[in-house]
């Protein structure tokens, strides 16, 4: 049974989140604050960890990388309210699986609960630790090439946006060469996407194509995941582990958030890129590699230079030939081909016919500022099409509250924000009283324009009475 920490400071947040989630045959535990959580860590193997952003005694930032140290494996998903979405696309970018914005829904929490798993049994797969032997590589590369075919499952949209253009004008020159490829775009704006394209277009493309997330590294791991180690190299190396090159062998190695490997990997990296010859952790045996390098970097890795970052010789050894992808907000005339192409693999995912997208929605979509880039676009479909039912348009209601935010309102239209929205289907009756008492609130308080001294007087309750009702409901606005 996988086990899952809830880490938020709204108690029936936890309660409710832990009784969802135990029906659903997860061993669950709950804490409301970010010391108890690292104890209990320290205690217990937690597999997946759910925790919200704002916590009393630290925040989702430091947690993360706390939680990391404790246990790299566990698999962390941020909650984050309506405004903190930036901060989560950055923490995304720091390690955690991925974030849910509030409200939450039952089916959203639980669907990527399931991905979050699945996704982490096929990277155990890849980087399962294997004894070499001899005769052992050949089968290691096969796992990777099949298991990369199969992530190749989403279809890549090519847009027709000026900037889109160029970018596949730019993919078509380089993939056929052997060049080194610098990508360089916001988060989320297809970067790993374009390098798979990149492989997929060359003759390396019956060869492996790994990815590395040297974001993601701490300073120890980074050789080790790179290069290897054998049996022995430190503490933990139980057994000897195939690195990321020698796994990418004749095919392409692909290094994401670049500028975040330390100096001294930058050094070896250098040696390796010059030689051409790796050397496992632990061992003086040189291993000739044949690999080709993409490196993609949210940050200009010319300026990471400048600002003394990053080795402007292995700058230079990767800057044969840099390609920028533009963001969403830079090209929205591609808007409608990547919605409807999200559309069609949502309904086929979920096996369910979704509506059309009304007007409004689109406006919307054209006016926002898409800081996830392609990614938030392709979650907020993902959402919406749960959230909506079979058939019927889906519309504002089925947006995050970001957007809704975002979106120009008229003065009737204040966003509410709240997490029982969650619990409209759970049967437990103290849900169903707080889940009536949340609803009537929020008719009351659009009733009376907002003015809390009005709705404490139609719902006959004092306005303290009010005010402890919207905190312990966590209605904000
Ligand atoms: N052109 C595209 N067509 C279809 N899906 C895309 C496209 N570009 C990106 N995506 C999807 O968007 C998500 C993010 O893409 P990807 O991981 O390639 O972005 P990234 O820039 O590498 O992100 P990060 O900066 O976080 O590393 C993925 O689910 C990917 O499948």
């Amino acid at each position: 049974m996988k086990n899952i920490l809830i880490i938020d400071d709204e108690i029936n947040i936890c309660t409710l989140l832990s009784k969802f989630l135990g029906k659903h045959g997860f061993d669950v535990d709950t804490t409301m604050t970010g010391n108890a959580a690292l104890k209990m860590m320290k205690e217990k193997n937690y597999d997946l960890v759910l925790c919200d952003y704002r916590l009393k005694d630290t925040d989702g930032a430091q947690l993360l990388q706390d939680i990391r140290q404790i246990n790299p494996s566990t698999i962390v998903i941020i909650i984050t309210g309506y405004t903190d979405v930036r901060v989560a696309v950055e923490m995304v970018k720091n390690g955690a699986y991925d974030y849910l914005s509030k409200p939450l829904y039952p089916d959203e929490i639980l669907n990527l609960v399931h991905k979050a798993f699945a996704h982490k049994e096929s990277e155990q797969e890849r980087q399962a630790v294997r004894p070499v032997e001899s005769g052992s590589e050949p089968e290691v590369r096969e796992t990777l090439l099949s298991r990369n075919q199969n992530d190749k499952n989403d279809k890549y949209v090519y847009g027709e946006s000026e900037g889109a253009k160029e970018l596949f004008r730019q993919i078509r020159l380089v993939a056929p060469t052997d060049y080194s490829v610098i990508i360089f775009g916001e988060t989320g704006t297809g970067k790993e996407s374009v390098a798979h394209l990149i492989h997929h277009h060359s003759k390396r493309n019956s060869q492996p194509f790994v990815a590395l997330d040297c974001g993601s590294l701490s300073k120890e791991l980074a050789a080790s995941e790179l290069f290897g180690h054998e049996k022995g190299a430190f503490t933990g190396a139980i057994n000897t582990k195939i690195g990321a090159f020698e796994q990418a062998q004749g095919g392409t190695l692909f290094l994401d958030e670049i500028s975040n490997l330390s100096y001294d990997i930058q050094v070896a990296l250098l040696r390796v890129l010059q030689e051409k010859v790796i050397r496992r952790v632990g061992s003086l045996k040189e291993i000739p590699v044949d690999v080709r390098i993409i490196v993609a970097s949210n940050e200009k890795l010319s300026e990471s230079v400048q600002r003394g970052k990053f080795r402007e010789d292995l700058f230079h050894r990767f800057n044969e030939f840099t390609i920028y992808i533009p963001p969403l907000r830079e090209r929205r005339e591609d808007l409608p081909l990547f919605t409807t192409a999200f559309v069609n693999q949502v309904e086929k995912e979920l096996d369910k016919s979704c509506g059309k997208i009304s007007p409004e929605v689109w406006e919307c979509f054209r006016q926002y500022n898409w800081p996830g880039n392609i990614r938030e676009l392709k979650n907020v479909i993902r959402r919406a099409c749960l959230l909506t039912p079979e058939m019927e348009d889906i519309t504002m209601s089925a947006l995050p509250l970001e957007m809704k935010e975002s979106f120009s309102q008229t003065p009737d239209e204040i966003p509410i924000s709240g997490e029982l929205a969650i619990l409209s289907n759970d049967n437990d009756l103290k849900t169903v009283a707080l889940q009536a008492e949340y609803n009537k609130i929020i008719n009351v308080l659009k009733e009376v324009k907002y003015n809390k001294t009005k709705a404490a007087q139609v719902l006959n309750i004092d306005r303290k009475t009010l005010y402890n009702k919207l905190r312990l409901l966590n209605i904000n606005y």
